[in-house]
């Protein structure tokens, strides 16, 4: 590296990009700031290297919907500039500020779509803060070439907690009791107030909440049955049933954690709630869209359901405020909210410090290694590729990350345009449509650098390419 003119390479490299003018093409290049450091740094020779993308400060981050300070503080550790909005946007602000930045962080609310992602022309990289990846159009993100990345337990625990809470809350109707006594209402009663202990417990969807649910459910007393597209083993002494109506026929209270898919689309409607027992409780704290909400009216009018807790809606406000969650949002809501033994939280499952810092902490994370190393493990719609940290040893070398189309014969071009070079590794994957291919070349210097991008950028299947140095 020390033999490398870097102001010079920053120019050629970002005229290289200018000319290659592809959506998502990012030159990087080790900064002032950091070569000024170089000295120190090398004198642990086996130190990893610092892959810098951009000059200091260029990389433009956008946070939305509150996202942890954690994520912030290792963002400005990056050097990234960080722009932070407590809440989501609106489609049209969203397409204004997505033009410009390289990632972009969000939780549940806001929405990727192909239409906003279509004006996304420099982005990287998208972070999920949060399990959920729905409200991201994930083809069409991989298809541009954006990495996708999520946090897939780091709040599981809490909404496991949040749903034992409510499953005592609405055996012992706690809601209600609160509510009256708030105004002023001393109501004593036991009648329809249930111990939890020997109840039984119906989980939709084993995954990490659902199992988590489980074993703390279990050190209650209650037996707990479960349903699930797959199979997957039972912790302690939960059974898994063969069929969705063989769980409702059995359970006194049933709580939901599965994914927003097609297939999960009103799981619970009319025909799955005249299934359950009379006097059952519904819990859903996983997607809005997997309760059909009249239905669910409709059954606790008629006294089938004997309470029920929701969490998730299919339309959620933007942000936070008096007024918000009403009938402009979703027409039934008035009818909802006038409902007994009701208990509604506004999508709070994952919401609690610890959660909220675990996230921060690993999904800027992810985002820094793929942004900073391209390393792509834990993406949710893209191959995932991982290389070694280059180290102050690997003078003159260049990390080569080319995304493309998957078809046949890429790799050959690929390395055609390598082959004067030494490869020292590399690690290719796809993933549907799309694949990715991670090589360091060694015994590159700063015309070839130029030479490569824009040869690599001349190949029919390039999506993306970011040369990392
Ligand atoms: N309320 C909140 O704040 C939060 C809500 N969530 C929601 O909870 C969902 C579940 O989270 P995890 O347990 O981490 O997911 P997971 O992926 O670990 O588990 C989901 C399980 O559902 C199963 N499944 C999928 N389709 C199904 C179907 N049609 N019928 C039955 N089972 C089906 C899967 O096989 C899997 O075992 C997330 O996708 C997210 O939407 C997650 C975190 C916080
Ligand atoms: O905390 C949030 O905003 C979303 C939580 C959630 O639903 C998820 O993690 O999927």
């Amino acid at each position: 590296m020390s033999g490398l003119n870097i102001e010079n390479l920053q120019n050629t490299f970002q005229n290289a990009v200018n000319l290659g003018g592809s959506p998502g093409a990012v030159s990087t290049s080790p900064t002032q700031s950091f070569m000024n450091t170089l000295p120190r740094r090398l004198s642990t020779s086996k130190q990893q290297k610092i892959l810098k993308p951009f000059s200091t400060g260029d990389m433009k981050i956008l946070l939305l919907e509150n996202v942890n300070q954690t994520a912030i503080e290792i963002f400005n550790k990056q050097g990234y500039q960080v722009e932070f909005l407590k809440g989501s946007l609106p489609e049209e602000e969203l397409i204004e500020k997505i033009k410009d930045v390289h990632a972009i962080g969000i939780r549940s609310k806001t929405k990727l779509t192909a239409k906003v992602l279509e004006h996304a022309k420099n982005l990287v990289c998208i972070g999920c803060f949060c399990i959920g990846t729905n409200q991201v159009d994930l083809n069409f993100a991989a298809k541009k070439g954006i990495a996708v990345f999520n946090s897939p337990f780091s709040n599981s625990r809490s909404v496991a907690e949040l749903v034992i809470a409510e499953i005592i809350s609405l055996a012992r109707q706690l809601g209600d009791r609160s509510i009256e006594l708030h105004t002023g209402t001393w109501n004593k009663v036991s009648n329809k107030c249930w111990e939890v202990r020997g109840k039984t417990l119906g989980i939709i969807g084993y995954g990490h909440i659902g199992s988590q649910l489980s074993v703390l459910a279990e050190a209650m007393g209650l037996h707990v049955i479960y349903y699930d597209i797959v199979t997957i083993m039972a912790l302690g002494t939960a059974k898994q049933v063969s069929t969705l109506d063989e769980l409702l026929n059995n359970s006194d209270f049933v709580s939901l954690h599965v994914p927003e898919t097609p297939e999960t689309k009103n799981l619970l409607s009319a025909p799955q709630f005249a299934a359950m027992k009379d006097g059952a409780y519904v819990i859903n704290a996983s997607r809005g869209t997997v309760v059909d909400i009249p239905s669910l009216i409709a059954a606790m009018k008629a006294k089938k359901l004997a309470g029920a807790a929701i969490d998730v809606y299919p339309a959620e406000p933007r942000k936070n405020g008096v007024g918000a969650f009403s009938d402009d949002l979703n027409k039934w809501t008035s009818d909802l909210i006038s409902l007994p033994n009701l208990i509604l939280t506004p999508h709070i499952g994952g919401s609690t410090e610890e959660a909220q810092s675990a996230i921060g902490i690993e999904v800027s994370n992810a985002l820094s290694n793929y942004i900073n190393e391209g390393n792509s493990v834990g993406s949710v719609n893209f191959p995932e590729v991982s290389l070694k940290a280059l180290n102050y040893d690997q003078e003159n070398t260049v990390r080569v990350l080319y995304i493309h189309q998957n078809i046949p014969g890429v790799l050959r071009t690929v390395n055609n345009i390598l082959s004067n070079h030494n490869i020292d590794k590399q690690f290719s994957d796809s993933h549907g449509d799309i694949a990715y291919l991670m090589a360091d070349i060694s015994s590159v210097d700063q015309s070839d650098i130029k030479e490569i991008y824009e040869k690599l950028n001349q190949t029919d299947a390039k999506i993306s390419i970011r040369l990392l140095y």
